[in-house]
């Protein structure tokens, strides 16, 4: 956790990269001047068991950015995988999300605090809330805590998930720092133009989560003649559109195999034609919760 990506050569030399450069990713720069790699990997639905070993496979492979949440049960096995790999974890972003049952400024205190143990760190590159919660939680009492652990420098930025322009603009009225991202469900099916202009109007990084619908976009014509033609993969495809687009994304995999495929996006690109061919895929797509009704609240 700390800078990216890695100046020093000592540091290079550590990491257990065969193959893969690290430094092909671009960074991004948030709105607080934080660097944030625009490719990482994810681990929604890693089981703990699996989560060390994946991780290090990821940063084998040349991943710099792990995106977990309390929600997932496995930030301590991230933090495992990122201590066993042998990579300076100053090299490497990490990103997790206060649970739905931590809202409320004491509540996410006491969990903030538990995240940071188990990530075996002082501080975090990067920490959201994970839903808003708008019917059942207190999404403003858990970004004044944020904002607290923010300025005590707990945290190198704060953020938002599934938040909505009505969610965000009430932080704006109620509250002093801007979200440094907006992480929202985004891929071909659901491409949410809307809110990704209205997040960089008002200087939000948007994150895209399950950027390949969790692999239903893979199987589209469109998509696959376009991979055809230009000699990649369909996954490889649809990511490369997130990428042109700005939008920062994590897709999880389970082999290395596809690891390194999503990572092989940096030496190609999409003609617009084939960004308006993707663009016009767009439709009620929407795969997981609507934010606005969600009211999930685990024990
Ligand atoms: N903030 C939020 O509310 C949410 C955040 N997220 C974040 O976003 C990340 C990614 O989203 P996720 O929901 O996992 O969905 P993804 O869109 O990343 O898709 C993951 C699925 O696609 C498969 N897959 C991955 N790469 C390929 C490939 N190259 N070819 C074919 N299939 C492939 C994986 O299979 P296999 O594993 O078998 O390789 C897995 O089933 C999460 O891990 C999490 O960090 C996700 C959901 C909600
Ligand atoms: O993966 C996440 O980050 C999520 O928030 C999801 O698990 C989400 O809560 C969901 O899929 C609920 O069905």
């Amino acid at each position: 956790m700390g800078t990216y990506p890695p100046t020093d050569r000592r540091v290079r030399e550590r990491t257990c990269a065969p193959v893969a450069q690290p430094n092909t990713v671009p960074t991004l720069t948030l709105n607080n001047g934080v660097e944030i790699p625009q490719l990482g990997f994810g681990v929604f639905q890693i089981d703990p068991a699996d989560t060390s070993a994946a991780v290090q496979q990821a940063l084998s492979v040349g991943y710099r950015h792990i995106d977990t949440a309390q929600m997932y049960g496995n930030e301590a096995e991230v933090a495992e995988g990122i201590a066993e790999s042998g990579v300076d974890p100053s090299t490497i972003f990490v990103t997790s999300k206060i649970n739905n049952n931590s809202h409320g400024y004491d509540a996410t205190r006491r969990s903030f605090a538990e995240t940071l143990d188990k990530l075996r760190t002082e501080q975090i590159d990067l920490i959201l809330i994970h839903w808003p919660l708008p019917t059942v939680g207190d999404f403003l009492g858990t970004w004044r805590a944020l904002e607290q652990e923010y300025a005590d420098g707990r945290a190198r930025a704060i953020g938002v998930s599934n938040f909505q322009p009505g969610h965000l603009q009430k932080l704006f009225e109620e509250s002093t720092v801007v979200p440094a991202v907006n992480q929202i469900e985004v891929h071909p099916y659901f491409a949410q133009t809307g809110l990704r202009e209205f997040d960089a109007q008002h200087g939000i990084a948007t994150e895209g989560w399950s950027p390949i619908a969790q692999g239903d976009v893979l199987d589209d014509p469109v998509v696959g003649a376009i991979a055809k033609r230009i000699g990649k993969s369909p996954a490889q495809v649809v990511l490369r559109w997130h990428i042109q687009n700005g939008v920062i994304v994590f897709p999880k995999a389970s082999s290395a195999e596809r690891m390194t495929e999503n990572f092989e996006l940096f030496d190609f690109s999409l003609e617009p034609a084939d960004m308006a061919e993707i663009n016009a895929l767009d439709r009620d797509g929407r795969r997981g919760p609507n934010p606005d009704t969600f009211d999930y609240v685990p024990d």
